[in-house]
């Protein structure tokens, strides 16, 4: 008879400047929740409760999201990044799943400054990066702005959102982009949460 699973859990952990991650962290979420047997949240790093921290603990899968800043992410990203340290010290992320967005002015920007940090945070954490798993697009004379991943990015979702416009003018294909990353990372964690109940069961069934 099949068996089913708990459900897996994602939250996307992000902060959000003047809008422009906030507009990407939901689309991070609506690509997740496409994902059966998944239940998705979005917290806010920089309004942290103790429900919240409890939520990250208890989670698969955690997606980090920050603008860039000065070729990193934002400076209240790395106050929640520090403060996650007491979690660093008891391993209480060990083995989640962990990958990363951000947005920039600049159509390059030292973006992979910030993706590049948000795998290291996972690394120390003992965590397993999941990657954006999408070819780069807008690199062929057939390709346009619209491709997916047209910023060509590897680590994560990367997008770029012109500094004069607000956040309702975040690029289609960049929040596309991030849907992929929410769901891509969904699909990871439920295969996580199935498999590990299986290898409990089969452990159980062979004592
Ligand atoms: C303090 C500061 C530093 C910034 N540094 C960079 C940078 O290094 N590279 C870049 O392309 N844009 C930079 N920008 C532009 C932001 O990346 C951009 O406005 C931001 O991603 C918009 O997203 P938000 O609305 O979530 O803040 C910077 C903006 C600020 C305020």
């Amino acid at each position: 008879m099949p068996m089913q699973s708990p459900p897996a859990t994602l939250v996307v952990a992000y902060h959000g400047g003047r809008g422009h991650t906030a507009a990407l962290a939901a689309a991070v979420v609506t690509g997740a929740e496409t994902v059966p047997d998944v239940e998705v949240r979005e917290v806010r790093v920089d309004e942290m409760t103790v429900a919240q921290w409890r939520n990250l603990d208890e989670s698969t899968a955690i997606v980090f999201g920050a603008p860039t800043y000065m070729g990193t992410a934002s400076a209240a990203f790395h106050t929640f990044a520090e403060a996650s340290s007491r979690r660093q010290f008891v391993r209480r992320w060990q083995d989640k799943l962990a990958a990363g967005f951000t947005n920039s002015g600049a159509k390059a920007g030292d973006k992979s400054g910030t993706l590049g940090y948000f795998a290291t945070l996972a690394a120390q954490h003992g965590m397993t990066w999941i990657n954006l798993g999408l070819p780069a697009g807008w690199n062929k004379s057939s390709g346009s702005e619209f491709d997916v991943n047209r910023l060509g990015f590897f680590a994560g979702a990367a997008a770029q959102s012109n500094v004069d416009e607000g956040p309702a003018a975040v690029h289609q294909a960049d929040l596309a982009t991030a849907q992929h990353l929410g769901r891509r990372v969904g699909e990871h964690a439920r295969v996580v949460v199935a498999g590990r109940q299986a290898l409990a069961v089969r452990e159980e069934l062979t004592r």
